[in-house]
């Protein structure tokens, strides 16, 4: 079978730093496969090169058998790549249900005179992003008010708005870049049986995730990137046994990976975690020591 996503030899530079050192991976339709590496790894980067947000500094990227290597970002979504963000971006001010049909643009065409008009046309189509905007909020599950500006939301029902915009986008492939930040225990066990039902349209999912409880039980490979490189790539089982990615998360003997800077270790499932704000002032859950424990505690219950 052909690849829905194919990722050839990319390499990403900023000056002196390898953000991406040659990665090479593929993903096919309705496959779950996650990208994982301590901070600093390369991981968002390599997703920015994807969505057409960064330009590679050489490699190609493959949707669907077509080069988008050097196209713009929305040329990308075009071709039915959506994404979400590691900090949730929503327009604050809007109301939630706005910000889903802002998703149906891509593929829903409004005429600039129908719309100055409000021919009949133009209110068939607004109907059409408002329905198709309420089935996508039903599919994640929001049970907050719709009308209210978004901001107003609590976190972890931001982050289901800003999927529900994405899977309004109509992808082939959905890369979620941390999804699990910043949610509590009980929406981690929800996002984790949300994404099996994302698959199940037949859609592609590519993710970043630290958390190692929800990578393990829902990937059905697993992508390890350590330093800008591939360090391993196979089914979740097979890579928390690897050797290279048990260093990778807890360092050699010689080089501690406490002492390794940016390089912290993933955390295990860390309950009720919250956003801190970072180097990058990207909004990330506050990492932990311990090694991929590769469970969901589903017994933990209680949210934090
Ligand atoms: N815009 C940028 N300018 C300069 N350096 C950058 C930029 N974006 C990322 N980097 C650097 O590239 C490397 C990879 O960063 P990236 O954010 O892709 O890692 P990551 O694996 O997503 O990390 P995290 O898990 O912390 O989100 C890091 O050394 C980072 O500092």
């Amino acid at each position: 079978m052909s690849a829905l996503l194919d990722v050839a030899d990319l390499h990403l530079a900023f000056g002196g730093v390898k953000a991406v050192d040659g990665l090479s991976f593929q993903v096919h339709e309705a496959e779950i496969v996650s990208v994982i590496g301590p901070n600093g790894a390369g991981k968002t980067s390599a997703f920015n090169c994807i969505t057409g947000f960064y330009r590679a500094t050489s490699g190609a990227i493959t949707i669907a058998g077509t080069d988008v290597t050097r196209l713009r970002p929305s040329a990308v979504a075009a071709r039915g790549v959506s994404r979400t963000f590691q900090n949730v971006r929503l327009f604050g001010d809007l109301p939630v249900l706005d910000n889903v049909r802002a998703g149906t643009h891509l593929w829903l065409r409004q005429n600039v005179f129908d719309a100055l008009l409000h021919t009949p046309r133009y209110r068939r189509t607004e109907q059409v992003a408002t329905d198709e905007a309420h089935r996508w909020l039903d599919f994640v599950g929001l049970r907050a008010d719709r009308t209210g500006p978004a901001r107003a939301l609590p976190y972890g029902e931001q982050r289901r708005v800003e999927i529900a915009r994405a899977l309004a986008r109509h992808p082939k492939l959905l890369l979620l870049d941390e999804p699990a930040a910043g949610l509590n225990h009980n929406e981690k066990l929800e996002l984790l049986e949300l994404i099996r039902r994302i698959r199940d349209l037949g859609i592609a999912i590519v993710l970043i995730e630290h958390d190692m409880g929800l990578v393990m039980e829902v990937s059905q490979r697993v992508v390890v990137l350590n330093f800008g490189r591939e360090i391993a790539d196979g089914s979740p089982e097979a890579v928390r046994r690897d050797p290279a990615v048990i260093e990778a998360y807890l360092g050699s003997d010689d080089e501690p990976a406490a002492e390794t800077g940016d390089h912290e270790p993933a955390t295990a499932t860390g309950d009720g975690e919250r956003p801190t704000e970072t180097r990058d002032g990207e909004r990330v859950a506050e990492t932990g020591d311990g090694e991929p424990s590769g469970e969901i505690d589903r017994e933990a219950g209680a949210d934090a």
